[in-house]
């Protein structure tokens, strides 16, 4: 989400517009099919299919909802699917035969056949494209290996990875040959080599560029590594009057060499045989030492985090709901189905539990499992929870050394790892025996990647699931719309866990009307509720947490006089006011002045700094309770490794009594003494220009008022709000969950939007406005034209400046794509941007994102 914790309400931009009814599309008798045969992002046999078959359930990318939706044109959909795709069983089967791991082809291959390796790129041309494998490189070229080979007319020699090896014909006489294998042993098995190509076609993305999502640069660098030569005698040392006709210094190298029957380097060889390089070097010369060099890591990592910030763990015995649940989930492991699961537990329902006795389950059985959570939530007390709960766990973390997560990574793919715990790209973690998938709070936005690939983690999970035919378990309190209606649907199975451990009540949540006068303070962000309420909270000895959704002191800095606002030269946004360092910030870029103590335009002297930030409150909370221990904690503050960990376990120990700050304070922290919760504006993120701004309202108030009643004394709520009537702040202040998903899922339809249709976004950004413009116009034109020859049923609109319609200096554009079909949308854009070039003097560039996440 760019660089704030919250982007500003781009109030300028309206709402991307979006007509309620979609044109109907003449369907084409043909259908078209998902995939171009020479479409690069679907090299080989079957890889378009494996593609059709992940989407097609229609899980999290939607697309056969059809049915259910009622109207002809729906309907009509929803045949063509039934034609395309096969039935339940058949489906399964077909999947099963695509990832079976095929036997090396030149065991089946006639003496005169050239082997070949398609190769992709990184940077245009990304291919495939297919070499030649030399004879003596036959054995050690494995798909997801890089390799060396000549690019282009020039020849020029490129770095490239290898996705599969076949037997091609005489004509593959023609081709280059590889140059060189540059990895000993490949650096993905093949069913991720197959996620690779899965995901570069379902993403749009280069395949080049997907492997290097999926192979830490650290790994593929060798970050902590070095290159060592190991010696052991040639096998002309077996004559031992060959060994008797040595200087007695060599001999006695040699000897001891021989004696220790392991390989060793020279230096350990110099000290155990008490010589110089001399001797060691002659046995060299003479051919009587053979060489191995191999590379290894440097050093045994540290273990440089502390595994706890206090909390006791201790296996709990499981309620009612627990077993139960764990029951549904042990199940689905033993019938090794590819079966997708929804956790849906309120907060405080004890989901950990439940996902631990799982991974024990896994575990058992001499499998592994991934567990994807928050960034934020790899705190010390997510950590600590699994690291003392087994053996072997592996938790990763943005804040590695290279070094640390290039050891990690080769410990998981050694098989030595039980459990990997870490942000979304710990979804391609290389466990040689993958069992489980988990993701905890999996409605939650850091699991989608903003750059390319902009794959989302969830269904990444769901892809790599089925294709290693394992569960994929996901956990909520307030799960995404997408997972929810696939339990609806029949494409999830719902597990619930509607009460809280040790039957404690939900907390009371009282709503603040802003909107009345005499609720809201004067000048300040408190109300007297609140007031009143954390004051009694602190009187009790009862920690406090209040959440206000955006950082910084002032968000706004405008001029009375003139109503100039100090906005970015980049983004043309808003410059939020930072008080430490008397600094403007852009929340998009990072652009960052002095605060002008003067109105910039009209240098009226008394320039006002308007909206609220985390600094600010900050500021108020400590002036009205002044005796309180106070904390902030948002991107700002928590800048420095550790610095998390350190303000929570302040908080735990009761060093702290009031903890205050972003959504980080939000998710998964459980705190028994937290008695009262303050959500400062509820608001903040409803009137965004998203479709998705009611979930995510619903989802923040909900998970932080579930940071309360976790212990014995009970908890309860205050939300200050100006939408006290709205849906999703009424459902977040009951717990009632299935009343918003409900009544979002009927707006949702309205509109065909996700989970009941799909959406891509195309975002043209240029120096030039009107260049750029002209740009998403050509590629509208595209689109269109695509969408006619293949019949498909889109719906196209913009191009519209976004919210942000400029960021870094760069004018953009987008163009919207909804359909009910995801296939059909792919195909339209895969389609159109074939072939589109921009001329370089434009200096265009455009991105693909499949299923986004925002739209600003
Ligand atoms: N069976 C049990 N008996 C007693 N305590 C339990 C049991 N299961 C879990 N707990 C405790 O209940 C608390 C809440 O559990 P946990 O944090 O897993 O909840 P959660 O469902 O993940 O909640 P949230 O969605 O709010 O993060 C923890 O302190 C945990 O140790
Ligand atoms: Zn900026």
């Amino acid at each position: 989400m760019l660089t704030g914790d919250a982007p500003h309400a781009a109030t300028s931009a309206g709402p991307i517009p979006m007509p309620s009814a979609v044109p109907p599309q003449r369907p084409n008798d043909t259908r078209p099919g998902d995939r171009n045969p020479n479409d690069t992002a679907a090299p080989g046999d079957g890889l378009g299919e494996v593609s059709g078959s992940l989407s097609a359930p229609g899980f999290l990318s939607s697309g056969d909802d059809a049915a259910d939706a009622g109207d002809a044109a729906q309907n009509r959909g929803a045949q063509n699917r039934g034609a395309q795709h096969k039935s339940g069983a058949q489906h399964e089967a077909t999947q099963g035969q695509l990832f079976e791991t095929d036997p090396p082809p030149w065991e089946l291959a006639v003496e005169e056949d050239v082997a070949v390796a398609s190769v992709v790129f990184r940077d245009a041309p990304y291919g495939p494209y297919d070499y030649r494998i030399p004879a003596e490189m036959r054995d050690q070229l494995h798909p997801g290996m890089r390799v060396h080979v000549p690019l282009g007319r020039r020849k020029r020699p490129t770095v490239g990875w290898c996705i599969e090896t076949k037997i091609g014909s005489q004509s593959g006489k023609s081709l280059s040959d590889v140059a060189e294998i540059l990895d000993d042993a490949p650096l993905c098995d093949r069913p991720l080599v197959r996620l690779v190509t899965w995901m570069s076609h379902y993403y749009q993305s280069p395949a080049g560029q997907v492997f290097d999502a999926l192979i830490p640069s650290s790994v593929r660098a060798s970050a902590g590594t070095r290159e060592r030569t190991y010696l052991t005698p040639a096998p002309s040392t077996a004559d031992e009057s060959v060994v008797d006709a040595l200087p007695k210094k060599q001999q006695r190298a040699l000897r001891l060499l021989i004696t220790a029957g392991k390989p060793m380097t020279a230096s350990q060889l110099m000290v155990h045989a008490e010589c110089t390089a001399a001797p060691i070097n002659a046995l060299r010369k003479k051919g009587l030492l053979s060489e191995d060099t191999r590379r290894e890591m440097a050093t045994s990592m540290p273990v440089r985090w502390q595994t706890s910030d206090g909390e006791k763990t201790e296996a709990h015995e499981l309620t009612d709901d627990q077993s139960l649940a764990l029951q549904r989930i042990t199940a689905a492991l033993d019938a090794a189905a590819a079966k997708t699961l929804l956790l849906h537990g309120v907060t405080g329902s004890g989901k950990t539990e439940v996902y631990i006795r799982a991974i024990e389950h896994v575990v058992k059985f001499g499998r592994a499992a991934i567990v994807l959570v928050p960034e934020i939530s790899l705190t010390p007390q997510t950590r600590g929870r699994f690291e003392r709960r087994f053996a072997s766990v592996a938790v990763l973390h943005s804040q590695m050394t290279p070094a640390e997560r290039h050891f990690q990574w080769q410990r998981i793919r050694r098989g030595e790892v039980q459990v990997v715990v870490g942000p979304r790209s710990a979804v391609f973690a290389p466990l040689p025996r993958l069992g489980l998938i988990i993701l905890d709070e999996e409605h939650d936005g850091s699991f989608k990647q903003d750059s390319q690939p902009r794959y989302h983690a969830r269904k990444v999970a769901y892809a790599r699931a089925q294709s290693l035919k394992i569960p994929l378990l996901l956990g909520s309190a307030t799960p995404s719309l997408e997972s929810w209606h696939a339990t609806q649907s029949g494409h999830a199975e719902l597990i619930s866990m509607p009460s809280r451990v040790g039957n404690r009540p939900m907390p009371d949540v009282q709503l603040v009307d802003l909107r009345i006068k005499d609720e809201r303070s004067r000048g300040g962000a408190i109300s007297r509720q609140l007031h009143l309420a954390v004051n009694e909270t602190l009187r009790e000895n009862g920690q406090v947490i209040l959440l206000l959704n955006r950082r910084g002191f002032a968000t706004t800095i405008q001029c009375p006089s003139c109503g100039h606002v100090v906005a970015c030269p980049d983004c043309e946004m808003p410059l939020t006011h930072h008080r430490d360092g008397g600094k403007a910030v852009c929340h998009y870029c990072d652009y960052t002045i002095a605060t002008p103590p003067w109105c910039p335009e009209c240098r009226f002297d008394g320039i006002r700094y308007g909206g609220l930030g985390t600094q600010k409150l900050e500021v108020e909370v400590k002036a009205r309770f002044p005796d309180a221990r106070v904390a902030r904690m948002d991107s700002d503050t928590m800048r420095r490794p550790g610095s998390h960990q350190k303000v929570l376990s302040a908080f735990r120990s009761g060093e702290l009594d009031l903890l205050l700050g972003t959504q980080m304070i939000a998710k998964g922290l459980d705190f028994p003494n937290v008695l009262l919760v303050g959500v400062i504006n509820a608001d903040a993120a409803l009137h965004f220009p998203d479709f998705r701004a009611g979930e995510r309202t619903f989802q923040l108030v909900t998970q932080v008022a579930g940071r309360t009643g976790r212990g014995n004394r009970g908890g309860r709520v205050i939300v200050q709000t100006f939408s006290p009537e709205h849906m999703a702040i009424q459902a977040a202040s009951r717990h009632d969950y299935l009343q918003f998903a409900n009544a979002e899922i009927a707006n949702r339809r309205k509109f065909n939007y996700p989970p009941l249709g799909s959406v891509a976004r195309i975002i043209i950004r240029g120096t030039v406005e009107d260049v750029t413009e002209a740009t998403a116009n050509s590629l509208l034109l595209r689109l269109e034209s695509a969408r006619e020859r293949l019949g498909a049923e889109v719906r196209l609109l913009g191009p519209a400046p976004p919210p942000i319609a400029k960021l870094r200096g760069k004018y953009r554009f987008h163009l919207l794509l909804q359909s009910l079909d995801p296939l059909q949308l792919g195909a339209t854009i895969r389609m159109a941007t074939k072939t589109f070039k921009i001329p370089e003097k434009d200096d265009v560039q455009y991105v693909i994102d499949i299923d986004p996440m925002d739209m600003l």
